[in-house]
């Protein structure tokens, strides 16, 4: 059974369709990309995953679980890193992480995050004071914190400098190589050539490809997973 299982998933605001019939599936143990245009429906579709938002249509199953009526229960196996995680600017970050642990019943130890993210030396930082990607590491402990069979994680490397963002992919494949299965939002297709497994590609609401970097790229007839997502979603520019 897959680790995560969207059929038909749909969502409206009013009168605009975000998420038009949307499937796809997460094996267990794989890092996962969800790409897309501006607007495609991916943060929706996420919002969905996590129980914040009710689909008007389609089901859902992550870790066999239905994410409206046992969003509790999913809640406490399923670590987030949303887009521009903001934590108040005086809170250190050793506290930022003990308050999210205390959320938990079986935390992760904090010395071994701060050591694994590389955060030690921020320990008692304020989260106001870091730079960019100091703040995104705090932001991937938070969301392993709670020790997750399943960690989302929403435009990681957005504001990265190329140093810190190929820091943040070892780090993000360290999480894979522990037993977390990976749900990775990503604009930049470097990133997904690196990272994924496979990728689903969402344009105007719906999943136009799915598969490994390699056979999108074949699919396409592309050299390169840019040019094969531009040729994926040409349709609706
Ligand atoms: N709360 C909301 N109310 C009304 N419309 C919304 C709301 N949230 C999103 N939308 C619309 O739904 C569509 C899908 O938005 P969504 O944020 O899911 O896309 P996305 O793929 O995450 O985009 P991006 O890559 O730009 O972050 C867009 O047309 C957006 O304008």
């Amino acid at each position: 059974m897959p680790l995560l299982e969207v059929t038909g998933l749909r969502k409206r605001y009013g009168a605009r369709v975000a998420v038009d019939g949307v499937s796809f599936t997460v094996e267990r143990g794989e890092i996962f990309g969800v790409l897309g245009t501006n607007g495609a429906g991916k943060t929706t579709t996420v919002e969905c995953l996590l129980g914040l938002r009710r689909p008007d249509g389609g089901t859902i199953s992550v870790l066999g679980l239905d994410p409206v009526t046992d969003r509790a229960a999913l809640t406490r196996r399923v670590g987030v890193q949303l887009q521009e995680s903001r934590l108040p600017a005086k809170l250190r970050v050793r506290e930022a992480i003990e308050l999210f642990a205390s959320f938990y019943p079986d935390p992760a130890d904090v010395d071994v995050l701060l050591d694994r993210l590389d955060l030690r030396a921020h320990a008692r930082s304020a989260f106001g004071k870091l730079s960019g990607g100091q703040k995104q590491r705090v932001s991937i402990a938070l969301a392993l914190v709670g020790n997750p069979e399943l960690a989302i994680l929403d435009e990681l490397t957005t504001g990265l400098d190329p140093h810190a963002r190929r820091e943040t992919w070892r780090l993000v494949e360290g999480v894979r190589d522990a037993g977390v299965t990976v749900l990775l939002v990503t604009h930049f297709m470097a990133e997904a050539e690196r990272l994924c497994d496979r990728v689903a590609v969402f344009d105007a609401g719906r999943v136009v490809a799915t598969g490994t970097p390699d056979e999108l790229r074949a699919a396409a007839g592309a050299s390169t997973l840019d040019d094969a997502f531009v040729s994926l979603t040409r349709s609706t520019r």
